[in-house]
């Protein structure tokens, strides 16, 4: 198990209290700590978060059922591609060994968003076989879509902007929720090191919580290579590159990835949270110093996941390898 005294430097990746968030002065406070972590690393964890710890404590032992079962019982719910809800098998060639269940926002077909086709837009697929699979995760689904509210009231605090500036922009969020599951890498696969690889995240800030082994990575800006702590109790939170856009690079979407060594499996629920589909996501006027031009391109929050997520199935792009080639935002 990695304890923040074992990791290199660990103490790059601070711990924010988000206990006292309901005072209003507070908040000013845990704001003001991460902007010092968005300005430097990118990632934090979080304590007193809010999200009860018998709610995460049920989804992550219903997603090791889930996982556990043979896998004929998981092919039974296998993805809906119109959706992307349901099980995602470990592919043959893929370079993680990873498999998962994907939900997203529940949302019915006469939808607006689902009736135009767009993507992550559509119903949960909750297995009927399974009906602990929903108890227990359906909870967790929704506390943690009010917590990436209560986040993205401190991030437009932490930007000196309205409270509700991001709210606004996320009132039907393009959320992702993944149940993920690293099958133990072989001999020969822990060559390439890696549970998953070298990447950013594509949307505006990312709620993971962890495996208890750890195995989470993240390059500092300065290019070294840090672990994350695990901290029973707390989420680890990053930055992704929609808010890299919006405050032209002051925040930085960093990349990370897993290294799986410990040859165990290994089970961790990452909820990614974007604005609604429509957005469109340009630098915000007040992160640019005086003289200073936007380094970024506009883009539609929703086509750029898109884009972003069916290159990622693809898993053979040469940017997906990483090398450098991690750098997404179209300049
Ligand atoms: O599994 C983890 O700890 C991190 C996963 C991750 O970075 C991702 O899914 O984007
Ligand atoms: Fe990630």
């Amino acid at each position: 198990m990695y304890h923040a005294e074992q990791g290199l430097k660990a103490e790059v990746i601070p711990l924010i209290d988000l206990s006292d968030f309901n005072d209003a002065t507070a908040r000013i406070a845990i704001s003001a700590n991460i902007r010092a972590a968005c300005l430097s690393v990118g990632f934090f964890l979080i304590k007193g978060h809010g999200v009860p710890k018998e709610i995460c404590d049920a989804a992550a032992a219903a997603s090791r059922r889930y996982f556990a079962l043979p896998e004929e019982e998981r092919i039974k719910d296998l993805i809906d591609p119109r959706f992307r809800r349901g099980f995602m098998p470990s592919s043959d060639g893929q370079r993680e060994v990873l498999e998962s269940f994907e939900l997203s926002l529940d949302l019915p077909l006469d939808d607006p968003d689902v009736m135009a086709g767009h993507f992550l837009h559509g119903p949960n697929r909750w297995p009927a076989d399974k009906p602990w699979l929903h108890e227990a995760v359906e909870p967790y689904r929704q506390a943690v879509l009010a917590l990436g509210e209560r986040l993205e009231r401190l991030f437009a605090l932490s930007l000196d902007l309205d409270e509700n500036y991001f709210v606004e922009l996320c009132r039907k969020p393009t959320f992702h929720l993944r149940l993920m599951h690293n099958m133990p890498q072989t001999e020969e696969e822990k060559k390439d090191h890696m549970a998953v690889g070298e990447h950013t995240d594509f949307g505006m800030l990312t709620i993971l919580m962890q495996d208890p082994n750890g195995g989470l990575e993240v390059q500092t800006r300065d290019g070294e290579w840090v672990k994350a702590p695990y901290v029973e109790d707390t989420f680890v939170i990053n930055v992704g590159d929609m808010l890299e856009l919006w405050t032209n690079n002051l925040y930085v979407s960093t990349p990370h990835r897993v290294i799986g060594l410990t040859g165990q499996d290994r089970y961790s629920i990452p909820a990614f949270f974007s604005p609604s589909f429509d957005t469109l996501v340009e630098c915000i006027p007040s992160c640019l110093a005086p003289g200073e031009k936007p380094k970024f391109a506009p883009l539609q929050g929703g086509e750029y996941l898109t884009q972003r997520l069916s290159r990622e199935s693809d898993k053979v792009s040469d940017e997906y390898e990483g090398v450098g080639g991690h750098r997404k935002l179209a300049i």
